[in-house]
């Protein structure tokens, strides 16, 4: 057995609370973020890698992390984007055909902080009876008074954007040049399924930063916008705002997800709001209220849609829900060719019930 004598570790909670573990491999160190968990049993390479994360401390729920190493094209992002890892057992050695290296290297070239040895099932009931909170993890476990000062300052996820820290600095294209359909997305944290999903259905996409004016995607002749997810409030996204406002007064085909549904809310005068501790996991039954039949979601979110106000607006139609807590899962408008939802239909991990979604959007741009 690898590393036998490793490093104590501990989780201080902004609110004082401590949990240990022992850090995983020869890492020493802190690390700072929202503490939040991910209940999937697997698709830990992609949920690491995915931009949404980013500032977040991720408590996996599942006994094992590790156990079929990594594989270099099931990632989300080039690099991994949470904060530092928690988790109960961690694995050394790894088993499957298909990877190609440990998950111990991969958190090492990324220069990742994990935990391990934690348990997980105390501290995630915690969070979920107390709420996501800013938190650190490290291995300074005689500093604790130093840690609380640190960890004071780092800023609260309510009200914070983070999208311009994982978008693209320039535009770049996805796709095949000759394809059918142009795709023009604002990459606020966008995930590599989605732009695979979109290329897959005969789509040329051109990738935009946070930041890009409608004039930029428009010069790209676009058959159909999109609105990526991607990490932190959505409020302060005020350019992604203005983008989804212009887009929809043309009346030009329009998909959001996650935080570009978020987005898409704002951008109609309804607001969004900060859950208690969020939805994320691979199991999340949503209700499509066209249909009435249920899917099994991947969900990624901290924020929600005000389900009152989305109801109460003239030109929304609130599509979809989820049934463990009845907020807005997705939303469509009614006098335009706009829609978006909560959680992720590309899902990466997760089930694919929803990828009919991707398909609704090359309709909605043949119409
Ligand atoms: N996956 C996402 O796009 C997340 C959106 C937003 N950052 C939230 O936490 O709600």
């Amino acid at each position: 057995m690898k590393y036998q004598k490793r490093q104590k570790a501990i989780i201080l909670l902004a609110d004082g609370t401590i949990f240990y573990g022992k850090a995983v491999g020869n890492k020493q160190g802190s690390a700072f973020g929202e503490v939040c968990f991910n209940t999937g049993m697997t698709g830990y390479q992609e949920i690491f890698t995915d931009p949404s994360y980013y500032g977040q401390l991720m408590v996996t729920t599942n006994a094992h992390i590790g156990n079929y190493g990594v594989n270099d094209e099931e990632v989300e992002s080039d690099s991994i984007k949470i904060a530092g890892l928690i988790c109960k057992n961690f694995s050394y050695e790894y088993s499957r055909i298909d990877s190609d290296g440990s998950l111990e290297s991969f958190l090492d070239k990324n220069n990742l902080l994990a935990i391990s040895d934690v348990d997980t099932r105390a501290l995630v009931s915690y969070i979920r009876d107390n709420g996501a909170m800013n938190a650190v993890i490290s291995t300074e476990v005689d500093n604790i008074e130093g840690l609380k000062k640190q960890l004071a300052d780092v800023p609260d996820m309510n009200g914070l954007e983070l999208a311009s820290k994982v978008s693209t600095k320039e535009p770049y294209y996805f796709g095949n040049e000759n394809a059918t359909y142009k795709v023009a997305a604002l990459d606020i944290g966008i995930k590599k399924n989605i732009l695979r999903n979109i290329a897959k259905r005969d789509a040329y996409i051109k990738v935009f930063p946070y930041n890009a004016k409608f004039e930029d995607l428009e010069a790209f002749k676009p058959d159909g916008y999109f609105l990526s997810n991607g990490p932190g409030d959505p409020e302060p996204l005020v350019d992604a705002q203005n983008l989804a406002k212009e887009i929809i007064k043309r009346d030009l085909p329009l998909f959001g997800i996650c935080l570009g549904h978020q987005i898409i809310a704002l951008a109609n005068g309804v607001s969004t709001y900060k859950m208690h501790h969020g939805h994320r996991g691979i199991n999340h039954p949503v209700k499509n209220l066209r249909t009435g039949k249920g899917e099994i979601t991947s969900q990624n979110h901290g924020f929600a849609v005000n389900r009152e106000e989305a109801e109460a607006h003239p030109d929304l139609e609130v599509t979809h829900v989820h049934l463990n807590d009845h907020t807005v899962a997705g939303l469509a408008m009614k006098s335009k060719n706009c829609f978006s939802v909560q959680y992720h239909p590309e899902a990466s991990p997760g089930p694919h019930d929803a990828s009919y979604l991707f398909d609704q959007f090359i309709e909605n741009i043949k119409k």
